[in-house]
């Protein structure tokens, strides 16, 4: 799907990059990109549409494509699945570290405990986070693990029975993230989750 060109300037483009030796090569159906779709489907509330990508675990490869939807594609934030264990293959973090001119630690922080709620594997995950500049746009590139559950899992975070918010979702902080470094301002539906800002950076109406 090709989404160069913004509609309207609110509208975020997202990059989502699936990587999986297996899922890329047909052995079982990617299911990183749909559970990605589906997350982002009914958490906006403002306009976005989607660039993605399904390559198998191999560093330049994971380059490639995270430069090519930043600087061509001009996608605002982009998020990948998969390969961030510490199998030999598993290479999702080098690479988004190489390409990233800033890191931001604090969403690997987040995410692992947040996933140490669910699995005590989540101290497995060596995902990270990253912006990405170019001289005229920026991005916010995240790495989730593989396993198809936690991609709602570290974005939603962890409520109770009754929808109360146990602990919070990394996607709380994007929208605001994506105001720093000059992108579009999102919103969210609350229900799903929600996004949190200083006074003085909420939009009034
Ligand atoms: N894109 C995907 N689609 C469907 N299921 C996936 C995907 N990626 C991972 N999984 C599931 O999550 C589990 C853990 O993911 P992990 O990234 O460790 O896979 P892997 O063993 O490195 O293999 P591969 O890279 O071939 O997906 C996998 O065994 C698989 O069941
Ligand atoms: N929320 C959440 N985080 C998770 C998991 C999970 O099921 N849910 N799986 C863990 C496991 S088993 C591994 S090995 C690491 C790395 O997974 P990856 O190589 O698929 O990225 O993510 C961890 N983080």
């Amino acid at each position: 799907m090709t989404t160069k060109n913004k509609s309207n300037p609110d509208e975020v483009l997202i990059g989502l990059v699936s990587i999986s030796d297996r899922a890329s090569s047909g052995v079982y159906e990617d299911q990183g990109i749909p559970a990605l779709r589906d997350w982002f489907t009914s958490a906006l509330a403002s306009p976005w549409k989607m660039e993605t990508r399904l390559i198998p675990d191999e560093r330049a490869a994971i380059e490639k494509a995270l430069i090519e939807l930043v600087d061509d594609m001009r996608c605002d934030l982009v998020l990948t699945t998969g390969g961030t264990g510490p199998a030999r293959r598993d290479l999702t973090p080098e690479a988004t570290l190489a390409v990233g001119t800033k890191e931001m630690p604090g969403f690997g922080e987040q995410m692992r405990q947040i996933s140490l709620k669910f699995v005590p594997t989540a101290i497995l995950s060596r995902q990270v986070a990253v912006i990405r500049e170019t001289p005229d746009h920026a991005a916010l590139i995240m790495n989730l693990p593989g396993q198809p559950k936690s991609i709602k899992e570290t974005l939603e975070g962890l409520k109770d029975a009754d929808g109360k918010q146990v602990v919070a979702g990394i996607f709380a902080a994007v929208p605001y993230c994506i105001d720093l470094i000059g992108g579009p301002y999102i919103e969210t539906h609350e229900a799903v989750c929600k996004a949190f800002r200083p006074k003085s950076a909420i939009r009034q109406r």
